[in-house]
């Protein structure tokens, strides 16, 4: 089965889990675009949600699917928030932001109940690091933060969309870094939030509850 049927098996999958009355975290990416046209198809049939989005591009694809959009503060909390990943470990630990989203997606992970991961079968890996780590950096920090992290070995690139800079939905710069050769990524995650200018990195260590993996023609459930 393809990396696309596994990425929408675990989407539907996950939907399975929402209840009518819940607010739900809708997350960003291809895995979570099937995730947010299956909440379209139960809402359609009855289900009554309200959705935080946590991308301009998630946004779109959430009215296109006619799901009711509320702002995070107005939900406080949210129930079930429901993301893709880049990459996964045996600790439930992620990489993510290959999309560039990875600010409000930490965002609404920070502000969610529970934490829901939905993943074809090629992100799951022994250890974090063959993904570029995405930081997402203030512009006029950039320079000097890309300068000092080439010195601390991470092999920072800017992020480029074509001829042009990639721009978040903060307006701000995406640096993609090599983590392979670290292995305390709590300890890399202090040292990089330390730095003025980073705003937030794609390492989500602690967020996850539970992962759903498309496998072959089922899904696996990996349960915090
Ligand atoms: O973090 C993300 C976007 O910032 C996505 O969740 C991540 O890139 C996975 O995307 P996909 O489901 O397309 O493989």
């Amino acid at each position: 089965m393809s990396q696309e049927n596994e990425k929408r098996s675990a989407a539907i999958e996950a939907v399975k889990l929402i209840r009518s009355g819940m607010t739900i975290g809708l997350g960003s990416g291809s895995t979570a675009a099937y995730m947010i046209q299956e909440l379209g198809k139960k809402i359609a049939n009855g289900l009554k949600i309200r959705g935080v989005t946590s991308s301009k591009n998630t946004e779109k694809l959430a009215i296109e699917a006619r799901i009711p959009l509320i702002a995070l503060h107005e939900a406080k909390i949210v129930d079930i928030n429901i993301d893709g990943a880049d990459e996964f470990d045996p600790y439930m630990q992620l990489i993510k932001g290959g999309g560039g989203a990875l600010l409000r997606e930490k965002i609404v992970a920070y502000n969610s109940k529970c934490n829901v991961v939905i993943a074809d079968s090629t992100k799951e890996v022994p250890r974090l690091g063959k993904f570029k780590l995405p930081i997402e950096t203030i512009p006029f920090a950039t320079g000097n933060i890309i300068d000092l992290l080439a010195k601390e070995r991470l092999k920072p690139q800017l992020r480029k969309a074509g001829n042009d800079l990639y721009i978040t939905d903060e307006n701000n710069y995406i640096v993609d870094l090599d983590i392979l050769g670290f292995t305390n990524l709590a300890q890399l995650e202090e040292r990089l939030l330390k730095i003025p200018g980073i705003v937030e990195t794609g390492l989500f260590l602690e967020t996850t509850h539970k992962i759903i993996v498309g496998h072959g023609s089922s899904t696996k459930t990996i349960d915090r």
